[in-house]
């Protein structure tokens, strides 16, 4: 599924009404109709029940009052509080306030918290939430922060029409305060703000509703931001043998960190991957070799840090000619001497690599080096990872991320994922993947060697770079989610994510459409 932009979303409108003829107000009901149904399909019934509805001074508001007056055809008793002078509205919006006016609904203009609003409030059964959508543009304050708050503190339902009010459409940012909504109904398509966070936990449970936009409506490559779905594995060989899964090589580990190397090693063979090599400086090897028998170890000459020494160079190269993807980075230390080698090696390799951990602080030294390359390259930052390759703040970072993300996928052609709750995942043609597998017991030391060694798997598995990068992100948090189903998301640790991903690549292929249905966005 596409995600759009606020501003995309606007020109999607647009061509539905100039191109086809779906005038404003007929999206108007439809998108009071989906809300309704997700309503309906909380509460049961709607006859009899009663409802306080918050209409803002945009088509946010139109569409609160829209719903307003479907609830109560259907018998429920609906209350609106008018945000601002209805003589504001426009086009479908005023169309709809003149109905509900002349069917007699009961509005009144909001003036700030009073004993009353708060009494009507605690008398319902659920709010609808309509005081901004997507046209907010500047932070909520005074009244407006005060209904939000009335709204927040009332422990009701709360439907949210579009966006949590408060919610920056294009970001996921608090824009002040929110309203936290149980329920979400966005139109269109759900829009960024829908699906990062905190937006997307603002939003509860979250519905999108195509409006009747006929699918073509959707079809414009400008719009390239999308839901990472799941992408299915071919069988595996029957006659397959060790070398048919895909030989890797991680460059990793140091006196110190031993973790790193184990996780991303051994990762790469649950997640489905033949052949895992390790190469690691030599007195790493006893510590990882009594824990990971399965692993193929290439001892190394060593600084006096017990981290890989630069002389190891020419016998990286060697062994990297013969597999089929390299790893660089995991747990290799903040050496001098090792960093320049990472940085060389990445210049050099004539593989697919993927740079993680300490690998992409050696590559911060020296971005440029990157355009060098002629193979397929993934960089797997969190956001302070990435703000070392950017120079930007990590604040910058996460208000930004896909444009961050982006703009540094394109200028150096390379995948990046920035990671963290619903990674994101930037191609170099500009298009960009949420993920929405994942939970936050996965921020856990180790959690992320463990991601490059199931994408690398993906690949071993036969999928092609991009697609492997995907999957991995997509597997990996999987894991982590059966993990937590499993054990709760308070104690799991990187074992636990390793652990499962047997089970996460099962279940793919055991019941591809219905993990793929779990991960997505609900249409109503
Ligand atoms: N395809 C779609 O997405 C459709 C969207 N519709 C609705 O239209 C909405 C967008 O409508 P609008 O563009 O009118 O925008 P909004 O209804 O979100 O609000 C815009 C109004 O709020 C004011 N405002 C902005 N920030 C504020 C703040 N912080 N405090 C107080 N006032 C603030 C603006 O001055 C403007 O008057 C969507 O969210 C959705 O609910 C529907 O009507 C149907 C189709
Ligand atoms: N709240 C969260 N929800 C989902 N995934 C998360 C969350 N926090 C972290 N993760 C994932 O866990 C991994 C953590 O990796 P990283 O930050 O590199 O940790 P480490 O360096 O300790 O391994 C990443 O894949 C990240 O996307
Ligand atoms: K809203």
């Amino acid at each position: 599924m596409r995600i759009s932009t606020v501003e995309q979303m606007r020109a999607l409108d647009k061509r539905a009404i100039e191109v086809y003829g779906i005038e404003d107000k007929l999206l108007m009901e439809n998108a009071a109709h989906a809300l309704y149904f997700v309503i309906l399909k909380a509460l049961g019934n709607i006859k009899g029940r009663k409802f306080v509805a918050f209409a803002g001074p945009g088509n946010n508001g139109g569409d609160a009052i829209t719903l307003s007056r479907k609830l109560h055809s259907n018998g429920a008793y609906v209350k609106i509080y008018l945000m601002s002078s209805p003589e504001k509205y426009k086009g479908a919006a005023k169309m709809n306030y003149e109905i509900a006016k002349r069917i007699g609904i009961q509005m009144e203009n909001f003036d700030g918290d009073n004993a009353l609003v708060r009494m009507s409030v605690e008398n319902a059964d659920a709010i609808i939430d309509g005081i901004l959508g997507t046209g907010i543009s500047r932070n909520v304050e005074g009244k407006y922060a005060e209904a939000i708050k009335i709204i927040n503190e009332s422990a009701k339902l709360v439907f949210s029409v579009d966006i949590p009010s408060g919610i920056n459409g294009n970001t996921g940012k608090v824009m002040g305060t929110a309203v936290r909504a149980d329920y979400t109904a966005t139109f269109g398509l759900p829009k960024i703000g829908n699906v990062l966070y905190p937006g997307f936990e603002y939003c509860g449970e979250l519905y999108v509703s195509h409006i009747s936009f006929p699918p073509e409506n959707y079809e414009d490559d400008n719009i390239n931001v999308f839901i990472n779905e799941p992408i299915p594995l071919s069988p595996r060989k029957k006659d397959g043998h060790k070398g048919s899964f895909g030989d890797a090589l991680f460059v990793a580990g140091a006196g110190n960190y031993y973790g790193a190397p184990y996780f991303s090693a051994l990762s790469f063979l649950k997640a489905g991957g033949g052949y895992s090599r390790l190469a690691t400086a030599k007195s790493v090897v006893p510590f990882i070799g009594t824990q990971g028998r399965e692993i193929v170890f290439h001892p190394l000459p060593e600084t006096d840090a017990k981290s890989i020494s630069y002389t190891a160079k020419e016998e990286i190269l060697k062994i990297a000619k013969n597999v089929d993807i390299v790893i660089l980075g995991p747990g290799t230390s903040l050496h001098e001497r090792t960093q320049k080698l990472i940085e060389e090696l990445i210049g050099e390799i004539e593989k697919p690599i993927i740079i993680d951990g300490d690998g992409l602080t050696a590559l911060s030294h020296n971005t440029s080096i990157l355009k060098e390359r002629k193979y397929p390259t993934a960089l797997t930052p969190h956001p302070g990872e990435m703000s070392r390759l950017t120079g930007k703040s990590i604040n910058e970072i996460l208000n930004n991320r896909i444009e961050v993300a982006r703009n540094f996928a394109i200028e150096y052609n390379v995948i990046l994922v920035l990671k963290g709750a619903h990674t994101q995942i930037a191609m170099p043609d500009g298009r960009i993947y949420i993920n929405m597998t994942g939970n936050s017991g996965m921020a856990t030391a180790g959690s992320g060697d463990v991601l490059t060694g199931t994408i690398a798997a993906m690949y071993g598995l036969g999928l092609d770079f991009e697609e492997s990068v995907r999957m991995g992100v997509f597997v990996h948090g999987l894991a982590g989610d059966l993990a937590a189903q499993r054990k709760g998301e308070d104690g799991i640790t990187a074992r636990d994510i390793m652990e499962f991903l047997p089970e996460a690549t099962k279940l793919l292929r055991d019941e591809y459409e219905n993990v793929k249905d779990r991960y997505d966005i609900n249409v109503v």
